[in-house]
């Protein structure tokens, strides 16, 4: 299974093909609609967020509420398009309009794909970077993961996400009765922090980070709770399903970092208080008394939850900018400032719960017969009375 996206973050839409689902999967427009809707979110975010209301249309590969088995596409408009129209040349402009209009980013965002999408492609015109490595692309990559996701929630498989740090702060409280009741706290949350303390300070500090023209960045964690055991594989290292996910988190704008489970802690414990011990019983077959490999051993799920943490940077563009080069001149220059976010850290945790969804249904889809949905689910229960009864 696998997508493709199209789309500038100022034209008029975003779209997302999705190949590979399988035909009779339930599939409607407000399973995706409330996953825009909480990527919209977050203490920190620019203006851009008051004027988009990101809502999809799925414009084929499904008929009367049932994915047929043809390619899901799905569409998000940009509101902000009509303010557009002219800058992304898609209007004819008056003369006197030209020189203001067609005026060059020249100024190249330190931290931004700017400079290298310039040298990449040959764009004198910053813009044409920009328009495409702007995280507003993250919206259709929440579309296809609001699929991914939908796929895993028939198949008994829960996924959410929660923000452990921002500019320093960190959640102190990791402890939850489930993840239901995580995903309650975190959706009436500004920053989607279950520590209310830690809530307090963090939306402190995304406001000091603005009134200084700075920004600031953070860590999200991602929860899933319900995967069979045996999903991925040792034999090959494009079938590693850490690895897949480590990939996903790494693609999202601005992350710099993954963790699975303890994580970069395993450096510094010994094998004893890193691997978990297996035990036994009845009821559940094999499981783990401790969860720190995060629901992954040997590039395959082991039926544990599986926890993935990514780190975010600060947002690279500063209303009190760093200093670049002008392009066209050479000269040392402030570089340019486009509207922007202080903190999207929030926001990015559900585009981090979107691609892990999106890389475990793959997966899945990927490892089981999936032509048919009911035959997938099928397949996925017999695993885990394959796995209890082994
Ligand atoms: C949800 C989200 C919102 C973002 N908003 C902005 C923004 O408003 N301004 C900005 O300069 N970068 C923003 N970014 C980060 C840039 O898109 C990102 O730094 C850029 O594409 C360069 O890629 P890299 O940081 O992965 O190297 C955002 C990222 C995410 C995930
Ligand atoms: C549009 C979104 O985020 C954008 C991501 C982004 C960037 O450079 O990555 C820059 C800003 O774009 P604009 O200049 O149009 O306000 C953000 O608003 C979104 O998340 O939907």
């Amino acid at each position: 299974m696998r997508y493709l996206t199209s789309g500038e973050s100022h034209g008029p839409q975003l779209t997302a093909i999705i190949e590979g689902l399988p035909a009779g999967m339930p599939l409607a427009a407000i399973d995706i609609n409330s996953e825009l809707a909480r990527r919209q979110k977050g203490h920190g975010r620019g203006r851009r967020m008051q004027i988009e209301k990101d809502t999809v249309q799925i414009t084929g590969g499904v008929r009367h509420g049932y994915t047929l088995g043809s390619p899901v596409a799905l569409v998000v408009e940009n509101n902000d398009w009509k303010h557009w129209t002219k800058i992304m040349g898609q209007e004819p402009l008056s003369p006197d309009e030209e020189d203001e209009i067609k005026r060059k980013i020249s100024r190249p965002r330190p931290g931004h794909a700017d400079l290298n999408g310039a040298l990449k492609y040959g764009h004198r015109d910053m813009r044409n970077v920009l328009e495409r490595s702007s995280a507003r692309e993250t919206t259709v990559r929440v579309a296809a993961g609001a699929v991914a996701k939908k796929l895993l929630e028939e198949l008994g498989i829960n996924i959410a996400c929660h923000v452990i740090e921002i500019g320093g702060v960190k959640s102190s409280v990791r402890e939850y009765k489930s993840l239901d009741q995580l995903k309650e706290i975190t959706e009436n949350s500004p920053v989607r922090c279950i520590d209310p303390e830690a809530e307090k300070q963090m939306m402190k500090a995304i406001d000091e980070a603005k009134e200084q023209g700075d920004s600031i960045g953070g860590i999200v964690e991602v929860i899933v709770e319900g995967m069979p055991p045996g999903v991925g594989s040792y034999v090959h290292y494009d079938r590693k399903l850490d690895a897949k996910l480590a990939s996903g988190i790494m693609s999202i704008n601005a992350f710099k970092g993954v963790e699975i489970g303890i994580g970069f802690e395993a450096a510094s414990k010994p094998g004893s208080e890193v691997h978990d011990e297996i035990a036994w019983s009845e009821e559940q077959g094999y499981f783990r008394k401790t969860n720190r490999l995060g629901g992954l051993e040997g590039g395959m799920s082991t039926g544990m939850p599986i926890v993935v943490r990514g780190v975010m940077k600060p947002i690279p563009t500063l209303y009190k900018p760093l200093q670049s080069v002008d392009i066209e001149t050479k000269e040392p220059f402030a570089a340019s400032i486009e509207r922007s976010d202080s903190c999207a850290v929030p926001a990015a945790a559900v585009v981090a719960e979107s691609v892990v969804a999106w890389e475990l249904a793959a997966a899945i889809v990927d490892q089981f017969y999936s032509d048919r949905f009911e035959a997938l689910k099928e397949n996925i229960e017999q695993q885990r009375v394959f796995a209890r009864e082994f």
